[in-house]
């Protein structure tokens, strides 16, 4: 590559990732060369190579692939003398294999590019709670490695609620129980890519039979697909060749598969097949769990620090569904901690978290509030915000006009306008109504506390 190609680079790689995380992974980046189709980059330690590998491993390679270099691999290395010695054996092992690595190495010989596993992600870092437990429980059963009962299993749910962290716990469950077994995890995006390499290099008959000889397949975030017509009508058939064969397919997706815009039908229905399960969103309980599970590892690393009782909780509380944000939050806490040289008490979660916070502050919408207010009632939700006076749809009316004054910040005459053009003062006598109501029924105070527990969950 020469130095002009290699500025191009550097400018589709910041189109692609963005500035900020350009300055921290991408430029300091060294380009050595392109041997074999493998071009090697020089990085100042063995953490931002693996970093960059599994992060922007492909969008790298992508990137060259599309200025026409032939390289079919990315590799990162450390100058001799530059690095300490890798400590950790699965990230050392990965590093060494480039931008990708076969899961079950020992098996076979590499036999092609899977992407690599993250250590932390295993079955017992994994926290179970409710939301979560039957996408753990059927993610368990198949790491047993035993006959196929569903196929796929198909695992859904919003942004980092831990659809890959389960997906690699399969996978290195597999690998002690099973390793007799090709199993291979690999993003949708990844399965693209070498598509389309294939397709370019003319090996499709190769990328056809390497998919077929694994035994578990595992694609994440299938979503991805949607669209590429192509890649779906590949994926479609690999799908069907493996499930005939009885392999196991695993695969991710952030919605349901009936769910998922410009899927074809097909695949669609085969998704279904299955098992399909979500995860759901988080709850006080499970966030509380996950984060005493993490300020292990973050005690461990920062052993002078006290933490005052009372900010996990209060974490658990303000922070959104997403484990993500919860799992930087404590650990930028800890960080900040040490720098500043102060106790973690709340009056430092306010002072460093305070643009997190503002942030998942959750917003609970009127449409929301009607919504659960009638289901909880058991009535229609057109007959809540409808002109029907019975007691059946006026009282389940005045709670939901009460809550949404309590848990939103919209003005009488905005609620109004939400429960069909009611006055201002319509509203305000339901609010009051239920508030004198509250102190003398029981049944109501608590149906009350029910649905605003359910709300802020
Ligand atoms: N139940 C849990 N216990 C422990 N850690 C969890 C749990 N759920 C999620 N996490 C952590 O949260 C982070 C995000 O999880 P993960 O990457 O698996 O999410 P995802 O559902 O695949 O998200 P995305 O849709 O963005 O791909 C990871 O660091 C993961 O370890």
């Amino acid at each position: 590559m020469t130095d002009e190609q290699w500025g191009m680079l550097q400018g589709n790689l910041l189109k692609a990732v963005g500035k900020n995380n350009y300055s921290s992974w991408i430029e300091p980046l060294d380009f050595d060369d392109v041997r074999d189709g493998v071009a090697t980059f020089n990085v100042p330690t063995t953490f931002l190579g693996n970093y960059v590998k599994q992060n922007f491993g492909d969008q790298i390679l992508y990137q060259m692939m599309g200025m026409g270099l032939n390289v079919s691999r990315v590799h990162f290395t450390v100058p001799v003398g530059q690095s300490p010695a890798v400590s950790n054996p699965v990230e050392g092992a990965a590093a060494a294999e480039g931008a990708f690595v076969e899961v079950a190495p020992q098996k076979r010989e590499a036999p092609f590019a899977a992407a690599p596993l993250d250590s932390k992600f295993t079955f017992a870092n994994f926290v179970v709670g409710k939301p979560n437990e039957l996408a753990h429980a059927a993610a368990k059963r198949v790491a047993e490695g035993g006959p196929v009962t569903f196929n796929p299993l198909f695992l859904y749910g919003g942004v980092g609620l831990g659809k890959t962290h389960l997906m690699h716990a399969i996978a290195w469950e597999l690998q002690t129980s099973r390793p007799d077994l090709n199993v291979v995890y690999l993003s949708a995006e990844q399965f693209m890519y070498r598509f389309v390499q294939a397709l370019r290099d003319r090996k499709m008959m190769d990328f056809k039979e390497l998919f077929r000889s694994v035994d578990v397949l595992m694609v994440d975030d299938v979503q991805f697909i949607a669209g590429k017509d192509s890649t779906q009508e590949e994926f479609f058939h690999t799908f069907n060749a493996l499930v005939d064969q009885r392999k196991q397919i695993i695969i991710s997706a952030d919605r349901a598969p009936g769910e998922i815009k410009d899927l074809e039908e097909r695949i669609k229905s085969r998704l279904q097949c299955g098992l399909v399960v979500d995860l759901h969103p988080t709850d006080y309980e499970l966030r509380l769990g996950i984060l005493q599970s993490k300020v292990e590892v973050q005690q461990a690393q920062y052993p002078e620090l006290s933490l005052e009782a009372g900010v996990l909780e209060f974490l658990a509380h303000r922070i959104s569904t997403n484990v993500r944000v919860l799992e930087g939050a404590l650990t930028r806490l800890f960080a900040f901690a040490s720098l500043v040289g102060r106790p973690i008490t709340l009056e430092l979660v306010q002072d460093c978290l305070a643009d997190v916070l503002r942030n998942s502050e959750r917003k609970i919408s009127v449409e929301e509030i009607q919504r659960k207010v009638s289901e909880h009632y058991n009535i229609r939700l057109s007959d809540m915000i409808g002109p029907k006076r019975v007691r059946t749809y006026a009282r389940p009316r005045q709670v939901a006009m009460y809550l949404c004054k309590q848990l939103t910040s919209r003005s009488l005459p905005e609620i109004g306008r939400c429960f069909g053009g009611r006055d201002h003062t319509t509203i305000m006598y339901g609010v009051r109504k239920i508030e004198d109501m509250r102190a003398q029924d029981g049944q109501l105070a608590e149906d009350i506390e029910i649905l605003r527990r359910i709300l802020e969950a």
